[in-house]
């Protein structure tokens, strides 16, 4: 049926317009980078959009959460940003709807120290993932807890970045130290970097420290912060040990539920529809 939410692609269609980069970063651990990347890519390409989700954590755990073995892929990120791999070797297909991936391995932990000697250091990503802003309508970077060349490679490549925030004490610890690296990052590299929201995970609006983190996260980053708020769900923690995004894992659950407003949000800030 054809409805007012139905449109012709908005980014992509007939290879005129590129796809938007977005890091999802934040150099805090355990935070919900992953579970955002993961389950935001999925709800993206459940909405019709062309998704590449680029993981760049040594920890691979946006590879294996799409069910790849991050053990088993001979070329990922690593190889690409090295040099020693083109975009169509290391692509590839997941499983679930419109999403494609470039998986990581534990290799580029390596690549931290390897990449200071090499030539445009900060720039290695972008060059290699520029032939995917022709092909997806997304571009998702899964980035490591730090604030590394790794990072900083797809701070240069994006063009927003996307913070999630864990809801518990001390949340808006380092988060001046992200924003001051955005500053540099624009004022050095990447003049167009904006960022493109904050995301509050792990949220239970029971708890009073819920309350006084969103006020005080709210106070910073003002009309950024999404009004998706992403619950603590079991769904969310369970589905990575599946290889699946909570969407085909339980598709009912409060998660899957919550990742799929959460990209409906995404896709209205940017103008962009579903397209179904
Ligand atoms: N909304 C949620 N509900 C329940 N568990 C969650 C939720 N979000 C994340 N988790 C769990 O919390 C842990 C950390 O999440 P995740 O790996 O996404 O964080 P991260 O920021 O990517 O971590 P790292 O900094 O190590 O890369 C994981 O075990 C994940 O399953």
């Amino acid at each position: 049926m054809i409805t007012d939410f139905v449109e012709i692609r908005a980014r992509g269609g007939g290879g005129v317009s590129l796809g938007k980069t977005i890091a999802i970063a934040n150099q805090k651990g355990g935070v919900g980078k992953t579970t955002t990347a993961v389950n935001l890519a999925a709800s993206l390409g459940e909405l019709g959009k062309r998704v590449l989700l680029v993981d760049i954590d040594p920890q691979g755990n946006a590879t294996s959460g799409l069910g790849v073995n991050k053990r088993a892929s001979e070329q990922t990120t690593y190889e690409l940003m090295t040099g020693d791999a083109a975009f169509d070797q290391v692509v590839v297909h997941s499983a679930f709807k419109n999403v494609d991936l470039l998986p990581s391995s534990i290799q580029l932990a390596g690549a931290e120290i390897e990449l200071v000697e090499m030539a445009d250091r900060q720039n290695r990503l972008k060059k290699t993932i520029a032939e995917g802003k022709e092909r997806y309508d997304y571009l998702l970077i899964d980035s490591p807890p730090s604030l590394g060349l790794i990072t900083l490679n797809g701070l240069v490549a994006a063009d927003t970045i996307l913070i999630p925030i864990q809801c518990e004490y001390y949340a808006l610890e380092g988060l001046s130290q992200l924003m001051n690296t955005v500053r540099q990052v624009k004022r050095l590299y990447n003049p167009l970097l904006e960022v493109e929201g904050v995301v509050l995970t792990m949220y239970d609006s029971r708890l009073n420290l819920t309350v006084q983190v969103v006020e005080e996260v709210k106070r910073y980053f003002g009309a950024k912060v999404y009004a998706t708020a992403v619950p603590r769900n079991v769904g969310l923690s369970e589905a990575p040990s599946f290889g699946q995004p909570a969407l085909y894992y339980d598709r009912g659950s409060r998660g899957a539920k919550s990742y799929l407003e959460l990209a409906e949000e995404l896709l209205r800030r940017n103008g962009d529809k579903a397209v179904i």
